[in-house]
């Protein structure tokens, strides 16, 4: 039986698998544009049928050794790769040719690492050791590796995601990477497509553009280019579609509309196939290779590309354990490998071969081998033309230094248009969002209805006052409670959303944070309205319009506070750690608010706790509305002795004065604003702490 290596320069017709190391395409019988492509690809349409070894052969010469392989394989005419057209995905590509050509951007790093901390007495982790690299403009490079080699990191670092622990130096155009500058050119899209669901694909499009590209382009200049780039992705029949409603592959093209809008020149993209069949991977990787023929640089994570999209890539930087074992064009990867003694087998297709010999499937000395030839990706030997690769001094000589911008903000718009924009988008969201409008609505209802059969006439009732305090306490934990909760179980995912858009300059954090402020306004004012009229009609509170304004401003404040206090969390915890915290935290608050123990009872060095829960200022402030401002006599119909008749009787057993409305006010007014502050500080240093 003949050995890998002996079949690989032994195969029929003495054919070498040069590129893809397989024999692939009809001898003699290739016709124009279809079938053979040249010996270092595989039919588009055959992927499947070479795989399982039902080949062709095409018969070239034998080169040996690497030098004649790379030879052999430098004197192919440049790949035409094939595209396989979706019914729903038809490429324009005129549309792109009026998107603005840039100017491409080399970039090179050299001895980077990427360190972590792993918690307390832990230590650190490096998970990039001193990696250098190169990657020229106009090109769609892949970085392939094992799951864990650090890929994923190695994108952050160069993409400036990742700031905290990283070493080393990162070049564009040979010149040391300016950050903010380079944010400015650049964008990353992450795996998972963090998008609006609730926005239909235009309206997306039109929100990205509005805060991208901001008042001083007009209208239709905006319009042409939303339209251009749906035409080229092939979302353009699909433009009212609702984003949650998109395919994976549709969506992922929408996280690329999106930020083509300014026309980056540097594209980052994290696993842009994960989760897409073949024929929308491919798609995908035809339609990133398109935009590389305009200067653009585009880089992308992949896990293990079959053949057919291997070849879609210009190059590829394979990482093994936070090392590079390989750096060159796709086509050379085969002579590469055959340089090192370690042949791609027949049949074999190389971006797995590479990946087990990644992975220590051959042994852990194989990647030491590749690492010392690749020089840690120092060596720029195995570039398709490794000539034509300008070093460090050659690139400042050719290109200018880059204009600084008189803007020292990352955003492109003003503060103003980033919060218009964005308080229109939330307006389009509430209006259909089932969870925090609809539901928050009719929960707000049900509830109150609820409560208020419950609790019908205990309000003016002379002996069912103790019920009316319960009542009142009921009412200020569905307050508290249920806009925290939500808050807490949905801002996770409103929080990838603004990581992604707020590190790639869509708006700043004080624009975000502001317009969802003043969002929150409207829908909570609507729905504890609702609540109150209800609740305080049904259950025959007094007829005064003061006490009615009295309660609902203490409503208004409880919702706000338990709004802010939920966002601390759901800023800070995940989703689980948040569902867990939030009612734990909120206990002790509700055991010091003087229901169940009275103030006067609480131990004296717990006092304190009284002072800082808001629920203790809301029952009080509650207990004010209701029987302050000395009210009269209560009825007396329902029983034959009424003992709390007198509200000062009431207001002396539970220990409150009754007249502290005001000062309760003030207290949820402060709390209101520290814990807003809080969640923006909070906010902030998340967004900190990821980078
Ligand atoms: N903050 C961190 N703390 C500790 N270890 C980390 C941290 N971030 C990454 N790692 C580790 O670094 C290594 C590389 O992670 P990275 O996500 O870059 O891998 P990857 O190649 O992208 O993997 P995959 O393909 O599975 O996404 C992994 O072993 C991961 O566990």
């Amino acid at each position: 039986m003949l050995s890998a290596r002996e079949q690989f320069f032994n195969s029929d017709g003495g054919t070498p698998g040069i590129g893809l190391g397989i024999e692939i395409g009809e001898s003699g019988t290739a016709k124009p544009g279809r079938g053979v492509y040249n010996s270092t690809t595989v039919p588009m349409t055959s992927a499947s049928s070479w795989r399982n070894g039902h080949t062709n052969t095409t018969s070239t010469t034998t080169p040996t050794g690497a030098a004649p392989i790379a030879a052999a394989a430098a004197k192919q005419p440049p790949l035409e790769p094939v595209v396989e057209v979706e019914e729903d995905f038809n490429i324009d590509t005129n549309a792109l040719s009026n998107l603005p050509p840039r100017e491409p951007v080399d970039i090179e790093f050299k001895e980077l690492s990427l360190t972590v901390k792993l918690g307390f007495k832990r230590g650190e982790k490096e998970i990039l050791h001193n990696v250098c690299g190169k990657f020229p403009g106009s090109q769609l490079i892949a970085i392939m590796g094992p799951s864990g080699a650090g890929k994923s990191t190695l994108l952050d670092a160069l993409s400036g995601f990742k700031t905290t622990g990283v070493d080393g130096s990162i070049r564009l155009n040979g010149r040391r990477r300016d950050l903010p500058s380079f944010r400015r050119m650049s964008c990353y899209i992450t795996q998972d497509d963090r998008l609006q669901p609730l926005l239909t694909v235009t309206e997306n499009m039109h929100i990205a553009a509005d805060l991208k590209l901001g008042e001083n382009v007009s209208y239709e200049e905006k319009e042409s280019r939303i339209e251009d780039i749906l035409l080229l992705l092939g979302l353009y029949d699909h433009d009212q579609t609702m984003t949650g409603r998109l395919s994976g592959g549709q969506r992922k093209r929408l996280s690329i509309a999106m930020e083509l809008i300014n026309n980056p020149t540097v594209m980052f993209l994290d696993e842009p196939t994960t989760g897409l069949d073949s024929s929308s991977c491919t798609k995908v990787l035809e339609l990133l290779k398109r935009l590389t023929n305009q200067g653009r640089t585009i880089i992308c994570t992949i896990h293990q590309p079959t053949a057919k999209l291997f070849q879609i890539f210009d190059q590829v930087y394979v990482l093994s354990s936070g090392n590079c074992v390989y750096q060159g064009g796709t086509q050379k990867l085969v002579p590469f490998l055959h340089s090192v003694d370690l042949p791609c087998p027949m049949y074999h297709n190389p971006a797995d071969y590479i990946i087990e010999l990644a992975c220590g499937e051959y042994g852990f000395d194989k990647i030491d081998t590749l690492k010392s030839a690749s020089e840690n990706g120092n060596s720029l030997a195995w570039f398709n033309n490794p000539s034509a690769v300008l070093r460090s001094e050659a690139l400042i000589h050719k290109y200018p230094i880059p204009k600084r911008s008189k803007n020292v903000s990352l955003e492109n718009t003003s503060f103003m248009n980033q919060c218009t924009v964005l308080l229109r988008r939330g307006y389009i969201k509430s209006g259909r969002d089932t969870t925090m409008t609809h539901l928050r609505l009719f929960v707000n209802i049900c509830v109150a209805v609820l409560y208020g059969a419950m609790y019908d006439h205990s309000g003016r009732e002379g002996s069912r006052v103790l019920d009316n305090y319960n009542l009142l306490f009921a009412i200020l934990m569905h307050h508290s409670m249920t806009t925290m909760m939500l808050t807490v179980l949905t801002f996770p995912l409103e929080m990838t959303i603004l990581i992604k858009e707020h590190f790639n300059r869509w708006y700043s954090l004080k624009a975000y944070y502001t317009a969802m402020t003043l969002l929150e306004i409207p829908i909570t004012f609507i729905s504890t309205l609702l609540f109150t009229v209800i609740i305080y009609l049904w259950s025959y509170q007094p007829m005064e319009w003061v006490r009615f304004w009295m309660f609902f401003v203490i409503s208004l404040l409880v919702v706000f506070v338990g709004q802010s206090f939920g966002l601390i969390i759901g800023a800070w915890c995940n989703v689980v750690n948040g569902t867990f915290l939030a009612p734990v935290l909120t206990i002790p608050m509700m055991m010091f608010a003087g229901f169940g123990v009275t103030l006067r009872d609480l131990p004296s060095y717990l006092k304190w706790g009284s002072h800082i829960s808001h629920l203790r200022y809301g029952l009080e402030g509650y207990i004010a509305a209701i029987y302050g401002m000395n009210r009269g006599v209560l009825d007396c119909n329902e029983a034959p002795y009424c003992h709390y008749r007198y509200p000062k009787k009431f207001l002396e057993e539970i220990t409150m004065s009754g007249d502290q409305f005001w000062n309760d006010l003030m207290a949820l007014s402060i709390m209101l604003l520290l814990f807003r502050v809080s969640a923006y500080f909070v906010l902030k240093a998340k967004l900190k702490s990821i980078r």
